[in-house]
């Protein structure tokens, strides 16, 4: 059969997302714990081979948040089978496959240049950081996230294996363990600095702040991405060692929040309002600056995982947190990232990495990821 579906695989699935949807899952989706995430640029020239590979992945993906095969089989013994197989026996994981399309996918090679959001502009320069051009931009984005990792990486390695000759992959980066909540009965996890990380974050059921500041759109001038989003990834680099070295108290006014309990400072519980009034938390904390009520009501979708790529020259460790967040418009970022200018924690990170991508909005069946671009 095309798309065998394993015993391990058809007794989970309550651990399927669906992926038919208005929006594309993995965005409002409960956060899962595990991340492959990959740029992509595309090396073809022709516009046809661009589109089918859309419908190929389209339908990979598909089959792959199943829990299924990828389509195609594996009776002919003189060939490769069409799915690498590292996946089978594995539960779906809760999968979720979602795409987006770089700021340089518009350029003059596809004809798309009418088709190019006026916000889908590059990023400015952004303090604190340094980035690295080998984990940077991208044509296209893939994000891959579920409750196991090889079932993320089972993921984009099938996709990148089917864009063989029309992609190439330009960056990869890991993520194995969640640094938000974007459920209400999600617990909060803790971050590298250990930290609880997701605390404020905005929450799937606040579906009244999740289309004003999340979903596109009558205000876009592209009606292809109605119903989508934007996704910004920056990979931060934490300096561990040297953060490890300050002292409690310093590294709770950082955060502006307390280490243990994850309450603001001055409060008791996690899920206090912060007392921005009070100067219980210093007017360089990272919670006050990158707070709505300091960035116009701004709100961002965080998304984000804990990295690591093992030690840089020095022997230090080489890791930290790449910051996923959706918006529904990149200014959103640009905002409160100028605010994070101030933040006393840029004394302990350094943004490495950096990519927007525009989220097409979700397919429904026989259609195509980001069809409404080539119509
Ligand atoms: C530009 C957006 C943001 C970047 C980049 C960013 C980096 C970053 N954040 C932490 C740890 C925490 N962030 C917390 C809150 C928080 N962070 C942002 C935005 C960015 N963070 C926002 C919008 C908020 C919510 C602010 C609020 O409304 O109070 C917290 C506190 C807990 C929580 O609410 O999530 C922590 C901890 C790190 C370590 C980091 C870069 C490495
Ligand atoms: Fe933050």
């Amino acid at each position: 059969a095309d798309t065998t579906l394993t015993a391990a695989n058809a007794a989970s699935t309550s651990q399927v997302v669906p992926f038919w949807a208005d929006h594309q899952a993995g965005i409002t989706t409960p956060q899962q714990d595990r991340l492959t995430f990959a740029a992509f640029d595309v090396i073809t020239k022709d516009r046809n081979e661009l589109v089918g590979l859309l419908k190929t992945w389209t339908a990979a993906a598909d089959a792959m948040t199943k829990g299924h095969q990828v389509p195609g089989g594996a009776s002919d013994l003189q060939a490769p089978p069409s799915d690498t197989g590292e996946a089978d026996g594995l539960t779906p994981g809760n999968l979720t496959v979602t795409i987006g399309f770089g700021t340089s996918l518009f350029d003059d090679r596809f004809g798309l240049a009418a088709k190019k959001p006026k916000a889908l502009t590059p990023l400015p320069k952004l303090a604190p950081e340094n980035l690295d051009p080998a984990y940077t931009n991208g044509d296209l984005c893939i994000q891959a996230c579920a409750d196991d990792p090889q079932v993320t990486f089972h993921a984009v390695r099938n996709l990148a294996r089917l864009g063989a000759g029309i992609v190439v992959l330009r960056w990869m980066q890991l993520g194995f363990g969640r640094t938000a909540s974007t459920s209400s009965a999600q617990a909060t996890p803790r971050n590298l600095m250990g930290f609880k990380d997701g605390t404020r974050n905005l929450r799937a059921e606040q579906t009244d702040l999740i289309d004003q500041n999340v979903w596109v759109g009558e205000e876009t001038d592209q009606a292809w991405l109605r119903g989508g989003s934007y996704l910004v990834a920056r990979r931060i680099r934490m300096y561990i060692e040297t953060w490890d070295r300050d002292y409690l108290a310093d590294q709770q006014n950082v955060f502006g929040r307390y280490k243990n309990s994850g309450a603001p400072l001055g409060g008791s519980d996690e899920f206090d309002t912060p007392n921005l009034g009070s100067s219980d938390i210093p007017d360089d904390a990272h919670i006050r600056l990158a707070s709505p009520e300091h960035n116009g009501g701004i709100h961002l979708l965080r998304r984000g995982y804990s990295f690591t790529d093992g030690t840089d020259s020095t022997g230090n460790l080489l890791g930290g947190l790449f910051f996923i967040a959706f918006m529904k418009d990149p200014k959103q970022f640009v905002t409160v990232q100028k605010a994070l200018a101030a933040d006393a924690l840029n004394e302990y990170i350094q943004h490495i990495g950096s990519g927007l991508f525009a989220c097409p909005p979700g397919v429904a069946p026989g259609q195509f990821w980001g069809q409404g671009l080539f119509t």
